[in-house]
């Protein structure tokens, strides 16, 4: 096989780069004046995202404007739950709303995980449009939720700040408990096929509720249900880089590094990048971790802590990136001035 030539893949791949690659969490998003006129235009986020048309121009908008080094797939981690029949809708500055899953019978008319295609065929669409479009050198990821993230937004019917209707499920309802993520995580393993199959060029799997876990059902409920799917993409695609974001893992990112096959494991701002060069850069490639707020405040601190990562993770395969999301405050011209100091550092 001939080595991959885009910056992003090479990073994946374990490589080194005297620069690292450079993408942004909803680099695509209403920060953006741009996003906010296709938004308008589509009617609904949800409207947004099965739009192959409109879904691969706001994913192109960031590339054009910044140059990033890879595009995100426009789309959401909730449409996995949509595609097996929960009823979902995004309500104006409300975030998401979710029928709920808390007793067999609603276990039991979800459909089986082979049926999401039917929904997620435009997402299919998205994907191919995008590797046509995309500049040579950009790469194209892919995504999901991770079982357990997802699982939290269907237990509870939305977001919840400390996710306990579904951590107790996990004590008082083990069955349907364990039920639910195994669909979850057969839906997932479809969903992220199809995806590289439609041209995909890595994934990433988003388990952004992975913090509150316990020791015990961090194992069970993020590192395992991420070995299976895992597992199954590797069989099937053995060189598409998987990216795990177990946010919040803190100190366990080396625990789930260890038992898992990520080729990169993704860390939040939390995360000392000094540690996660010693800690985490050994097994696999690791991309982070700018706080999110320094897009929105910009000056000295984005520039000091912005160098302060790229000095840290130097040594080691490096994408950069943040600890979270792009929040809609943030200023774009701050996002310019990052991608100017990476590109420029020594
Ligand atoms: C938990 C979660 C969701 N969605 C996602 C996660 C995991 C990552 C994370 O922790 O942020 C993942 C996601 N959501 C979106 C993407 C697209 C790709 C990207 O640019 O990163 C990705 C990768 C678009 C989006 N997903 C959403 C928006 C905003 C929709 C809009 O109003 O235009 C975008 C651009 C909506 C969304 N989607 C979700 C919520 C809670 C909300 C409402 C909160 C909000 O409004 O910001 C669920």
């Amino acid at each position: 096989m001939t080595p991959p030539t885009k910056t992003l893949l090479r990073a994946l791949a374990g490589e080194t780069l005297p620069t690292p690659p450079i993408w942004l969490m909803r680099q695509a998003g209403r920060y953006l004046p741009e996003y906010r006129a296709v938004r308008e235009k589509a009617g609904g986020f949800l409207d947004l995202c099965y739009n192959p048309d409109l879904a691969t121009e706001v994913t192109l908008q960031p590339i054009r404007r910044f140059g990033f080094d890879a595009a995100i797939l426009f789309a959401d981690i909730l449409l996995v739950p949509q595609a097996l029949g929960a009823k979902l809708a995004f309500e104006a500055g409300e975030g998401p709303r979710l029928s709920t899953v808390i007793r067999k019978e609603d276990l039991a008319v979800l459909k089986p995980a082979s049926a999401v295609h039917e929904t997620l065929s435009p997402i299919y669409e998205t994907v191919r449009r995008l590797r046509s479009e995309l500049p040579s050198h950009v790469a194209l990821i892919g995504f999901a939720g991770a079982p357990w993230t997802v699982a939290t937004y269907m237990i509870a019917g939305r977001g919840t700040p400390d996710q306990a209707p579904a951590r107790r499920m996990i004590v008082e309802a083990p069955e349907l408990f364990a039920a639910l993520l195994d669909r979850i995580t057969e839906a997932t393993i479809e969903y992220l096929d199809a995806q590289i199959e439609a041209g995909a060029e890595a994934v990433k799997i988003f388990d952004s509720w992975a913090g509150p876990l316990n020791f015990e059902d961090f194992e069970t409920c993020c590192i395992a249900p991420f070995n299976r799917i895992a597992a199954a993409l590797k069989e099937r695609h053995p060189n598409v880089p998987i990216i795990g974001f177990p946010r919040g893992a803190g100190a366990r990112s080396a625990a789930f590094v260890k038992a898992t096959d990520a080729d990169a494991i993704a860390i939040d701002q939390s995360v000392d990048p000094a540690w996660a060069a010693e800690n985490l850069q050994g097994k696999c490639a690791v991309q982070g971790n700018l706080d999110p707020l320094l897009l929105v405040t910009g000056g000295a601190r984005l520039e000091s802590q912005a160098r302060r990562i790229l000095r840290a993770l130097r040594n080691g395969p490096h994408v950069f990136n943040l600890g979270h999301g792009i929040t809609p405050d943030a200023d774009p011209d701050n996002v310019a001035r990052l991608v100017e100091i990476v590109r420029s550092a020594e």
